[in-house]
């Protein structure tokens, strides 16, 4: 078919989903629950709510961006189905099985296919197409490539049309199965485990609709920039959180000196814990006597002993077995009231296990705990519960001057975590049927143990790079983060194509590797864009920094430096005549130029990015040289370096 004749039939096509896709959306707007009674018809209308929340979510973009051919047939491949007035595919989702060729066949194994046909767009105007035979090596796509490399703003966005096959592999393993992608950076980790989530929802979507999913990310400016690709996907029902937020049991007031954060994000710390919650639990020494219609039983105390030792075994949480030795008490004399011939009924066995005797024994013997009350006692004093499990020096170094009260503490984030790893020894926390969790090298053992806990019986996607690690946990391989998160047999799979940077800037940041993670292979970009890297030596860095925006009229523009000069460079720059805000952690939407604190850049990226004065980004902390190469990362068309002192010895080339 001639070219033209082709994209005709193709608008046909297209303007024919279209209008199949608004008929849905009619159709199910206009849906009436006849013959259901109110529950149902309210479970209904927030079904047909969500999925018109869904078909509308995916509205301006094209109904499907490819399609594949073989020898019987040809599917058009698309954000979601779209089926005709008579129920046929129109477009199919690109989660559906039938939709995987399209992101797996190769010259090499064309699965089936005869044909991959790609679609180009502009202003939502089906303009160009390219065809793969994938009968021969037909070079790389150029409308992927100009996919790829098309400049972005604001927030992140998906990547349906182009994700490439090893990407694939990971967004379609099945639910069961947990994995670590160990990815450079702008190896689409993010993006994947994006699509995995949407991937899971769809084809799993019974189980997960009741279990849910979360997906877990380092702070509120990252999870900002994510939030639009899962309901974009059509997904609207995924929870969004940092640990801080999923840990926000007690108000965070307060910062620990670094060592103090390190000893509190140990794992050791849970034994600590769970020693102190459960040495409260004490041996009974005599009978008691308990009412029940009436009358009083004496329950013996090898009886009481029995059921303090069977619930100590079982595999239950703190407060369960406090309220069921309450139940056992009950129990132990309707037994006796029976066996006298009385036939209690189940209230009044309730009203026993209420009563001020039972509530008595079990204050005595099985106390109640408050999970912060109990983290604040361990502060004041650890040495009872840290005995044997921390050393002195650490005990000391743990311990806290009392607060005049619970609700005074001035607590840290890593005390949070701390009474959120109580609470759950004390209930069980309801937990999602998959998780993803981004940026996981930076985690701490019990921040771990937080998200695990969230976990249930479900999957993890674990994300993350060992050479951007910047906290104290940091760790030179996976198995210790894997653990903590509750499944060390989890397969680590790398991801080494990077999609982000341009390969002047990857291998510049790259000298830094092997001094960060040696023997931890480096990334290849996807394409290189001679003149994308400048390093400037200067005297001063305001005037510099407002020339190189001002040079950038296009997309998001980012200049990191060390967390402590950003409000100085505001200033400076607004002197300058820069419009320019600081980037914030709360989640607002960024100014199209922002200064961006090192600490906060991690999973962002920009159209261009500035980074100013290296040796302050590396003097800042521990950590500093992996944080520069987090920030020296963050690039999608230019990174321009500038710098009064010296460089870093390691990128002097
Ligand atoms: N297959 C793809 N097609 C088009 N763009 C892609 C593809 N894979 C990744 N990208 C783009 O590359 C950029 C980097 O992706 P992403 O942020 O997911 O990488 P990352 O590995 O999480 O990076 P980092 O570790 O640096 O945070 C994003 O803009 C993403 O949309």
């Amino acid at each position: 078919m001639p070219e033209d004749a082709v994209l005709t039939a193709e608008r046909a096509h297209l303007d024919l989903a279209a209008a199949c896709l608004q008929q849905m959306h009619t159709a199910t707007a206009a849906t009436a629950d006849a013959g259901v009674d109110a529950w149902a018809s309210e479970r209904l209308g927030a079904a047909r709510a969500e999925r018109l929340r869904s078909l509308a979510a995916d509205r301006g973009a094209p109904p499907f961006f490819g399609r594949t051919d073989t020898p019987d047939e040809a599917f058009h491949v698309g954000r979601r189905h779209v089926r005709d007035a008579a129920g046929d595919p129109v477009v199919i989702d690109w989660r559906a099985p039938m939709s995987r060729p399209f992101y797996q066949a190769s010259a090499a194994d064309p699965q089936g296919l005869t044909r991959r046909r790609r679609f180009g767009f502009a202003d939502g105007r089906l303009t160009s197409y390219e065809d793969e035979s994938l009968t021969g090596d037909d070079g790389e796509s150029q409308l992927l490539r100009e996919e790829i490399e098309r400049p972005r703003s604001g927030p992140m966005r998906d990547i349906v049309a182009t994700i490439q096959p090893d990407q694939d592999d990971i967004v379609r393993a099945p639910l069961a199965e947990s994995i670590c992608v160990q990815g450079a950076p702008g190896t689409g980790k993010t993006a994947v485990g994006l699509h995995r989530a949407a991937y899971l929802l769809y084809t799993h979507g019974e189980q997960l609709a009741r279990t849910g999913v979360l997906v877990v990310g380092p702070n509120r400016a990252f999870l900002r920039y994510i939030e639009q690709v899962l309901p974009a996907l059509g997904e609207v029902e995924v929870d969004q959180a940092t640990v801080a937020d999923l840990t926000g049991r007690v108000p965070v007031r307060a910062q620990d000196p670094d060592d103090v954060a390190v000893l509190k994000g140990d794992a050791r710390l849970a034994e600590v814990l769970h020693r102190a919650v459960w040495r409260g639990v004490a041996k009974p020494q005599d009978s008691v006597q308990v009412p029940l219609s009436g009358r009083r039983y004496r329950i013996p105390v090898e009886r009481l002993r029995r059921y303090v030792d069977d619930l100590r075994r079982a595999d239950i949480s703190y407060g369960a077995g406090r309220e069921r030795l309450g139940l056992s008490l009950a129990e132990d004399a309707r037994r006796q009231k029976e066996e006298a011939g009385g036939s209690p009924t189940d209230a009044e066995t309730r009203r026993c296990a209420r009563s001020a005797e039972v509530r008595a024994f079990c204050d005595e013997h099985w106390p109640a705990v408050d999970a912060a009350g109990l983290v604040a006692a361990v502060l004041a004093d650890p040495t009872r519960a840290a005995r044997g499990v921390l050393t002195d020096e650490e005990q000391e170094l743990l311990r806290r001057a009392p607060a005049r009260s619970v609700r005074s503490t001035r607590w840290t984030a890593a005390d949070a975590v701390l009474v959120d790893e109580v609470a759950g020894l004390l209930e069980r926390t309801p937990g999602y049927g998959h998780v993803v969790v981004d940026e996981a090298q930076d985690l701490s053992p019990m921040q771990c143990r937080a998200v695990a806990r969230r976990l249930a019986a479900g999957s993890l996607t674990v994300l993350g790079d060992l050479a951007q690690a910047t906290s104290p946990w940091s760790v030179a391989d996976w198995t210790q983060t894997l653990a903590a998160l509750g499944r060390p047999d989890t397969v680590v799979r790398p991801l080494t194509r990077g999609y982000r940077v341009p390969a002047e800037v990857l291998e510049f940041a790259n000298r830094l590797l092997p001094t960060l993670v040696p023997g931890l292979a480096p990334a290849t970009a996807v394409r290189s864009e001679p003149g994308s890297l400048q390093l400037r030596s200067v005297s001063s860095l305001a005037g510099p920094v407002a020339e190189v925006v001002a040079q950038v009229a296009q997309g998001s523009v980012g200049i990191v430096c060390a967390d402590a000069g950003v409000d100085e460079l505001v200033t400076a720059l607004r002197a300058e005549g820069l419009q320019v805000e600081a980037l914030v952690d709360d989640g607002s939407e960024p100014a199209r130029v922002v200064v961006v604190p090192a600490t906060l850049v991690k999973g962002l990226e920009f159209d261009a990015v500035v980074v100013v004065e290296p040796a302050a980004i590396v003097a800042a902390e521990p950590r500093g040289l992996h944080r520069l190469y987090v920030a020296l990362t963050r690039a999608v068309s230019s990174l321009v370096v500038l710098h009064r002192e010296d460089l870093p010895e390691l990128l002097v080339g």
